[in-house]
C-alpha cells in the first residue's frame, strides 16, 4: 500500500485508483472470448462480446470509469432487484414475504422444477424469474405502465433521469419468451399470482428491458450500500430495512446458481443480469485506513459474453479480482 494516501485528494486518489483499474480491464477484456452473448432473447445477440467496462463511485465523488463505459444495455435480471424493493415499499415487507420466500434455490434463473418438485408454498426467491413474475404481479397498479410507473420513479430518485425502455429488447422477449409463459401460467396455476397473468407477462418484460448504463448501475449500487441513502444528499431514497433486504437477497441469491461461489471468492452483495450488467454494493466496514473512500462505493459492470450460469464471464473475474486487490469482501 502506498504510504500515507489517507490524506491524499479525489484527484490523487483517482488517479491511482484509475491507473489500476485500466490495466485490470485491459486484461481481463481477453477473457470475454471464454464467454458467450445471450441468444434466447434474439436482440440481445446483437451485443458485442468483446465489450468489458467498469464505473465504481465511491466517497467524495470518487468516480473510476473504464473500459467501454458508455453503452447502454437493458437491465434484465437487474431489474427483479428494483421490482422487489418497489414492492416491499408499496406493501409492507410482511406482505411481500409472505408470498415470496427469500431462501437460494441452486437452480438455473429461468428453472421450474423446484416449484414443482417441492410443492413449495411461495416461489424460492425475488430474484429468479418465478419469484421475479410473482414480484411482480403484487405490485400496485392494473396496467403494465401503471406498475411500471413507481419503478421508473424509484430510479429517476436514484439517477436524477428517468431511465428509458428499450422497445426493441421488449418486443424480442414478449415474442420469444416461451419459458417465462410457462413458468407465469404455472404460478397462476397454484394460485401465487395477484394480477393478471398477461399483464403480469408484460410488466415482468418491460421492466427487463429499462436501459441503463454502468454508471447508472454504481450508483444504485452506493444507494444501496449506503443502506438507501444517498449519501451525497444524505435523503432516504429506499427504506433501510428494505435496502438491507435487498443486498441480503443479492448476496445469497443475485448471482443465480453461481451465488455461493460469488460470495466465497468476491463476498459482496451484486445482482447480474443476461445483458452482462452487474450492480455490486460495497457497504461500508472498517477497513485498512488506506482505502476509506471505497468504503460504501457501489459498482457497475458491463461485459455481454456470459458463463453457462448467465453471468458476465469476463465482468466476475474483473470483479473478483478488485475485491481481491482492495479487500472489499464483506467476510
Ligand atoms: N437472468 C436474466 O437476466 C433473465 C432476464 C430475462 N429477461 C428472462 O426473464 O429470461
Amino acid at each position: 500500500m502506498v504510504q500515507g494516501i489517507a490524506n491524499w485528494n479525489t484527484e490523487q486518489t483517482e488517479e491511482w485508483l484509475q491507473s489500476y483499474v485500466d490495466d485490470w480491464v485491459a486484461f481481463y477484456r481477453k477473457h470475454t472470448t471464454d464467454g458467450e452473448v445471450a441468444s434466447y432473447i434474439p436482440v440481445l445477440q446483437e451485443a458485442d462480446p468483446d465489450n468489458l467496462g467498469i464505473t465504481i463511485i465511491g466517497k467524495n465523488g470518487i468516480t473510476i470509469r473504464s473500459g467501454d463505459d458508455s453503452i447502454p444495455f437493458t437491465m434484465q435480471s437487474i431489474s427483479k432487484v428494483l421490482s422487489f424493493i418497489v414492492g416491499c415499499m408499496e406493501r409492507g415487507v410482511a406482505y411481500m414475504l409472505d408470498r415470496v420466500d427469500v431462501e437460494p434455490a441452486g437452480e438455473a434463473f429461468n428453472s421450474i422444477i423446484h416449484l414443482e418438485m417441492k410443492q413449495v408454498k411461495k416461489p424460492f426467491n425475488p430474484l429468479i424469474n418465478a419469484g421475479a413474475i410473482t414480484v411482480t404481479s403484487l405490485l400496485e397498479g392494473k396496467t403494465s405502465d401503471e406498475k411500471l410507473k413507481p419503478i421508473l420513479e424509484l430510479l429517476e430518485d436514484m439517477l436524477g433521469y428517468r431511465p428509458a425502455i428499450n422497445v426493441e429488447v421488449y418486443e424480442s422477449e414478449r415474442d420469444s419468451s416461451m419459458r417465462n409463459r410457462a413458468i407465469g401460467y404455472y404460478l397462476l396455476e397454484v394460485g401465487f399470482l395477484e394480477s393478471d397473468l398477461n399483464i403480469t407477462l408484460e410488466t415482468y418484460f418491460k421492466q427487463c428491458s429499462i436501459e441503463v448504463t454502468m454508471d447508472d448501475l454504481a450508483r444504485i449500487g452506493m444507494i444501496l450500500a449506503n443502506d438507501g441513502e444517498d449519501p451525497d444528499t444524505q435523503e432516504e431514497i429506499i427504506p433501510r430495512q428494505v435496502a438491507r433486504i435487498a443486498k441480503a437477497l443479492m448476496l445469497t441469491c443475485g448471482m443465480y446458481d453461481a451465488s455461493g461461489k460469488f460470495a466465497t471468492y468476491v463476498g459482496i452483495p451484486a445482482k447480474s443480469g443476461v445483458s452482462g450488467g452487474i450492480l455490486a454494493a460495497v457497504p461500508p466496514r472498517v477497513r485498512e485506513e488506506e482505502l476509506p473512500f471505497l468504503d460504501g462505493c457501489g459498482i457497475g459492470v458491463y461485459g455481454p459474453a456470459l458463463d453457462d450460469k448467465g453471468n458476465s464471464i469476463a465482468g466476475i473475474r474483473l470483479l473478483r479480482h478488485i475485491a481481491k486487490q482492495w479487500d472489499l469482501s464483506i467476510f
